[in-house]
This record gives structure tokens, C-alpha cells and sequence, in this order.
């Protein structure tokens, strides 16, 4: 555990130093751990941690598209993939890593297969939080743990085979076997996290869910949208608007605030635009706090939680939200940016 002061807030976190690999697998070694759901986390996970050499067995339904991609990666039917409910009765450590509206339909088969002393894993604390939505009450006689990696499953893998790591917030909400938390922290390092950041299964749930419709996804799309069309609408080119508004941002000055924060963008961009954006940065802030304290409301009352549900529950969900996501895709902008994006000199 180390004391780190995050702008003058001293905060225990983590990292892969202290709490070893070799620590992580001596923890689960009389472990299996089942991941259940192989969409967009569970890959992540699962196969980090079958590289790590952790005892994993993947449980998803059969013969579906990711039920196909997990054989592709290696893992056996019979031996390490499984329906659903087998592989959450032979796992020690359950990981309900199925969609959040997944979790909600599977849980009154998931809780039958749970045994005295297992560990009951989530990446998220929708399910649990929300237990009026969702009805999901653990038993008392598990371990009700969480990781949270603070990113995409695909980038959980791809950071893990480029040899560095995601940062994962991690909580225990039950300690039924008093080892709740070295089984989290096991789990945490094994699935591939640099370090792990204490938080509860609500602050996780309350900050995940404003933070991707807020500005990590559903802000982002927003403002681009906006300045784009401003562009456009003012006689700029499809590829000057693109480029000024999402290209630029994501092949340099983005990565100039991953690399060194935001004075260092700045500072590296002329002294005419570092002054425009000093000027013009808190007038977007003041603008958008009014949006951001109605997420954040929206959010706590449940009533995100609830269209989730609702939407993510009718049996043709995937198509809707598929011709949504073509809408995007089919657009003139993102037309666009495809054009763009192959004429980077590493694409021609
Ligand atoms: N996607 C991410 O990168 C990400 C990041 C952090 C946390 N999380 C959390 O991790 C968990 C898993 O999310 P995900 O995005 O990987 O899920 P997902 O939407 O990719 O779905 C995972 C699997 O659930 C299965 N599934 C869905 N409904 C089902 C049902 N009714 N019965 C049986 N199987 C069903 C699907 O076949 C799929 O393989 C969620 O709690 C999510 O909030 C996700
Ligand atoms: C990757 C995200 C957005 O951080 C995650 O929270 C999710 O729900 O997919
Ligand atoms: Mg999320
Ligand atoms: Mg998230």
C-alpha cells in the first residue's frame, strides 16, 4: 500500500510492485476463477489472466459469437468453457462479467449456483447498487468483491501484450471469508492492472456511469458534433472540419496531455492559441456545469439505471443499438474522419 498525494489528497493505492504477480498467483492458486460473459471485458480479463497463469474457465452461452471467439482464443469446450451456470458452479471465484442488463436476467440461475465461501467478482457496482432495479442481493455466506478497470476490455488486453497496464479502482462490499480483500487485490494484479485505487461499489457506479455520458464518451461526441457542424455550416471543408476538430486532438495534443497534462498542451501550442483557450475554456465549463449536475442527478436517483434496463433488456437490443451506432458511422463527418484516418501515412 502506497500513500500517494493526488494534488494534496493523500490516497492508498496499489501498484503491481508491491502487491507482486507471484503474490497474486500464490493468493488464487486453489482458486478457479469462472468468467462469465465473453463480450467486451471478459476477453480482457480471462485471457490476461489464463497468461498469467491463473486457473481461468470462461462460462458464456453456447454457440453465439463469442462463444465462437472464445474457442478461437484457446479456451476448451469441456475443459475451460462452459454454459453459463456450469462454469459459475465450478468457480471459486466468480467474475459476472455478462452485460449489466445480462447480469439482471441471469441472476435468480447465477445466485442457485453459488457455494459457501466463493467469491461473487463484478467490474461495475450497477448490479449491486441498484439492487431495487435489479434484484441482486448476494447471499451472506460470499465474498461480494470488485476491480473496475477504468477502460475498454480491448485496451485491458492490448496494454497488457504492449508490456504496461490499466489503471483499476478496486472494493470489497462483503468479507464473508476474511480474505476478501487479498482476493481482490490478487485478481486486480492478475487481470493486468498497473494499480489499484480504493473506492465503494457506489462511488465506483455513481463515477463510471457520469464519467462515459459525461466526458470520456457521451460529452466528447457532443462537442465534436458541435464544432464540426459549426465548421460546415460556415463553408469549411468535410476534411478541414474533421481535422480541426478530431484529428488533430487524437494524433497530437491529446497525447501531449496523456504524456505531460494539460499546462503542457498548452504550452506547446503558440502563445495566439494558448491565449484563446485560457479564454474560451471557462466559458465552455460554466456552460456545460448545468448538464453535468443533471447527469450527476440522474445518475443517483436511478433513473440512468433504468433506461438501461429498459432499453438493454428488449430481446432486439444489439440491432437497434447497431443502426444507432451506423447512424454515427454513416454520417458525413465520420465519413470523413474514415477518409482521414486512411490517408495517415502509416494506412496508405
Ligand atoms: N466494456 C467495457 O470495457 C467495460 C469496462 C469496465 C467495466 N465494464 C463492466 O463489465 C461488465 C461486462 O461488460 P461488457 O461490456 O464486457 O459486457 P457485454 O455487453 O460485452 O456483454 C458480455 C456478455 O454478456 C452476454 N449476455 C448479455 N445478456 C445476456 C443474457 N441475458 N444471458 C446470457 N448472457 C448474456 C453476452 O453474450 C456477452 O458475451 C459490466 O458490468 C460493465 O459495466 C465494462
Ligand atoms: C470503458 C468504460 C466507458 O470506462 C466502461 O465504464 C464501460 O462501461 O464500458
Ligand atoms: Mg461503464
Ligand atoms: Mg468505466
Amino acid at each position: 500500500m502506497a500513500n500517494i498525494d493526488f494534488g494534496g489528497v493523500t490516497e492508498e493505492v496499489i501498484t503491481s510492485e508491491e502487491f507482486s504477480l507471484d503474490k497474486a498467483r500464490d493468493v488464487l492458486k486453489n482458486e478457479t476463477v469462472a468468467v462469465l460473459g465473453y463480450g467486451v471485458q471478459g476477453p480482457g480479463q480471462a485471457l490476461n489472466m489464463k497468461d498469467n497463469g491463473i486457473n481461468v474457465i470462461v462460462g458464456q452461452r453456447e454457440g453465439g459469437e463469442s462463444w465462437n471467439r472464445a474457442v478461437a482464443d484457446g479456451f476448451v469446450p469441456g475443459e475451460t468453457l462452459f454454459p453459463i451456470e456450469e462454469a459459475a458452479k465450478k468457480g471459486t471465484l466468480i467474475q459476472f462479467l455478462l452485460s449489466d442488463a445480462g447480469q439482471v436476467a441471469t441472476w435468480p440461475k447465477i445466485k442457485e449456483c453459488l457455494n459457501k465461501g466463493d467469491a461473487l467478482y463484478f467490474s461495475h457496482g450497477f448490479g449491486v447498487v441498484y439492487k431495487d432495479q435489479t434484484g441482486i442481493i448476494p447471499p451472506e455466506n460470499v465474498d461480494v468483491i470488485l476491480v473496475a478497470p477504468k477502460g475498454s476490455g480491448r485496451t485491458v488486453r492490448t496494454n497488457f501484450l504492449a508490456g504496461s497496464g490499466i489503471n483499476s479502482s478496486f472494493a470489497v462490499h462483503q468479507d464473508f471469508t476474511g480474505r476478501a480483500k487479498e482476493r481482490t487485490l490478487a485478481t486486480g494484479i492478475a487481470i493486468g492492472s498497473g494499480y489499484l485505487f480504493s473506492t465503494t461499489f457506489e462511488k465506483e457506479v455513481y463515477s463510471d456511469l457520469t464519467g462515459e455520458r459525461g466526458v470520456l464518451m457521451g460529452c466528447l461526441a457532443g462537442v465534436m458534433e458541435a464544432q464540426y457542424n459549426v465548421l460546415r455550416k460556415h463553408g469549411h471543408s468535410p476534411s478541414e472540419a474533421f481535422n480541426e476538430t478530431v484529428e488533430e486532438l487524437t494524433q497530437s495534443l491529446i497525447r501531449l496531455v496523456a504524456e505531460n497534462g494539460m499546462d503542457w498542451m498548452f504550452g506547446n501550442c503558440s502563445t495566439t492559441a494558448q491565449r484563446g483557450a485560457l479564454d474560451w475554456s471557462p466559458k465552455f465549463r460554466d456552460a456545460v456545469v448545468p448538464v453535468f449536475d443533471d447527469l450527476y442527478e440522474s445518475v443517483l436517483s436511478g433513473k440512468e439505471t433504468k433506461r438501461v434496463l429498459d432499453v438493454n433488456s428488449a430481446p432486439d437490443y444489439r440491432e437497434k443499438l447497431q443502426a444507432e451506432l451506423d447512424i454515427i458511422k454513416n454520417s458525413e463527418m465520420w465519413k470523413a474522419g474514415a477518409a482521414v484516418r486512411a490517408l495517415r501515412p502509416e494506412n496508405r
